[in-house]
């Protein structure tokens, strides 16, 4: 088995301290690749190359259309590898191969958008209020940016920060979850394929305590961005108040989705499924609080639970599996730990809430699809993420309280309204408190449309011209055209 590397300065390495770590597929628990354990050292030397590649200063000064026609060069070998990266994709998470491959297509046209919006903007001409003087506002790199990415959609993540800061002309160090390195470390062979300069960009693996915390505690850094949870969220954000780093912070969520009862019955069943089950609800946008509009309540809840003992689980590589395992063995207790919780509590347990007993599912992580009823906004089932295919239930019998149970939570990452009344789907959806709201529809995200959370969900957003724009620094040039003494001080 090939040792996978980091990409520091240019060249492959092993870890300094010679540590390895297994990566394992968690569809059977079979090894499917070694990498290099990184820790702060390696960290360091990542941190320091990117560093001079910096302030160096020539990556910077690219011209900006340059800078784009090496992200766009990402893209296209993207596509060319597409079918590789999709098979180590659902290799390292277990997710089907027909995500994998929606996430590549969805990867390689990140970094096609932020490739063409590289030369976009040629700063802005203010009308300057004072006399012979010219104002004009630039953009300019924000510098070294750590970037430390979640398992879940491992190189999705990874695409949202390195193609936008490349653009903007920053210089990076990446460091993927240490359980799925796989698809950032192909990643990196394509960047360096493309031929960005050495140190531009740098890729450190190894553990979140380690490698991670150096990147947001170091002083040679000058924005992180990060994708997890909200704890681990917290201690970068305190971490980056060492030296005022820029801080970019998508987190999670607990998402509501309203069914109003005049919602077409089969697209909202359907969607209220996808929604809550994809990817067996590790997606952080889940909508894993389904809010239903009391009078459809027990036909919707029966034909749900009908199709939930539909759900095929299995290997991502089988074309008939509908979802693939937990990450892992410990994300699989956490998960059966809010299920007890949630029975501790009262809620009632429609379908699910334990390991299935297929014989062939044995050796994976996995957990049936479960839908828990009698649910209240006080119960932790119904406010903490859980991140597995969980569902709560609650009732409402007016917008207004539809509304009001949607907004209580920490979380204001995404949610969703089904109706067919055009104006009240407007209404509610002004009155949500998140950072994506989808009318109709669940979970569509793309290259061109902001992401990110309100509230406890994040700081920031990734993605449409505004995740370029957050790898860059606003600089006022302000030029006297007349200079002459002002003898204030005479
Ligand atoms: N808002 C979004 O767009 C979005 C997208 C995907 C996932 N998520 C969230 O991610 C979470 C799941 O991912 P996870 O379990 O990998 O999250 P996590 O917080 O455990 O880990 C995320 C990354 O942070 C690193 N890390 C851990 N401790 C660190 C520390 N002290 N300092 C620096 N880095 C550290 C990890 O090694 C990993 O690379 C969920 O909460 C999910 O909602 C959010
Ligand atoms: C942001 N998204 C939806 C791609 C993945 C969240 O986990």
């Amino acid at each position: 088995m090939t040792l996978k590397r980091m990409y520091i300065d240019g060249a492959w390495t092993e870890a300094k301290s010679k540590e390895v770590r297994t990566i394992i597929n968690p569809y059977n628990q079979e090894n499917v690749a070694e990498a290099a354990e990184g820790n702060r050292e390696d960290a360091k030397a990542a941190i320091q190359a990117a560093r001079t590649a910096f302030d160096e200063g020539s990556w910077a000064e690219t011209p900006a259309n340059e800078r784009g026609e090496l992200v766009q060069k990402v893209a296209d070998f993207i596509r060319r590898d597409k079918e590789e990266l999709a098979e180590l994709e659902s290799l390292d998470t277990g997710k089907t191969l027909e995500e994998s491959r929606a996430d590549m297509d969805d990867i390689a046209n990140v970094f096609q958008y932020f490739a063409g919006l590289a030369d976009k903007d040629g700063g802005e001409m203010i009308a300057s209020p004072i006399p012979d003087s010219e104002s004009k506002v630039v953009r300019e790199p924000v510098g070294v940016c750590g970037q430390i990415t979640p398992w879940n959609y491992p190189l999705l993540q990874a695409a949202w920060k390195i193609a936008p800061a490349l653009a903007a002309g920053n210089t990076i160090v990446v460091k993927p979850s240490e359980i799925t390195p796989l698809t950032t470390v192909k990643v990196f062979e394509l960047i360096e394929e493309a031929g960005f300069p050495k140190g531009v960009a740098n890729l450190v693996l190894g553990k979140g305590a380690d490698a991670g915390a150096e990147l947001s505690e170091s002083v040679d850094v000058d924005l992180v961005s990060f994708t997890g949870g909200i704890e681990t969220g917290k201690k970068i954000m305190q971490a980056a108040s060492i030296n005022m780093k820029k801080i970019a912070l998508e987190l999670g969520g607990k998402n509501p989705n309203i069914v109003f009862a005049d919602a077409d019955f089969e697209t909202a069943v359907d969607q209220a499924m996808n929604a809550v089950f994809f990817h067996a609800g590790q997606v952080c946008s889940a909508g894993a609080r389904l809010i239903i509009e009391e009078s459809i309540h027990d036909e919707f809840v029966e034909e749900l639970v009908k199709r939930t003992k539909n759900i095929k689980l299995g290997n991502g590589f089988d074309e008939s599996t509908h979802s693939g395992p937990l990450i892992s063995a410990e994300h699989r207790d956490k998960v059966e730990k809010y299920v007890e919780i949630g029975q501790q509590e009262g809620a009632k347990l429609e379908i699910g809430g334990k390991r299935p007993e297929d014989p062939e599912l044995q050796n994976g992580f996995f957990f049936l699809p479960t839908i828990f009823t009698n649910c209240r906004s006080d119960m932790r089932i119904v406010q903490e993420e859980v991140f597995g295919p969980v569902l709560t239930i609650e009732t409402f019998s007016s917008k207004e309280e539809a509304v009001a149970i949607a907004n209580d939570s920490i979380y204001g990452l995404a949610g969703a309204v089904f109706t067919t009344d055009i104006a009240k789907a407007e209404e509610t959806a002004s009155k949500l408190r998140m950072g994506t709201v989808w009318i109709n529809d669940f979970h569509p995200y793309f290259a061109q449309a902001p992401w990110g959370g309100y509230k406890q969900s994040g700081i920031g957003r990734e993605l449409g011209h505004i995740g370029l724009e957050e790898y860059t620094e606003v600089k006022h040039v302000f030029r006297n055209k007349k200079p002459e003494p002002i003898h204030w001080f005479k």
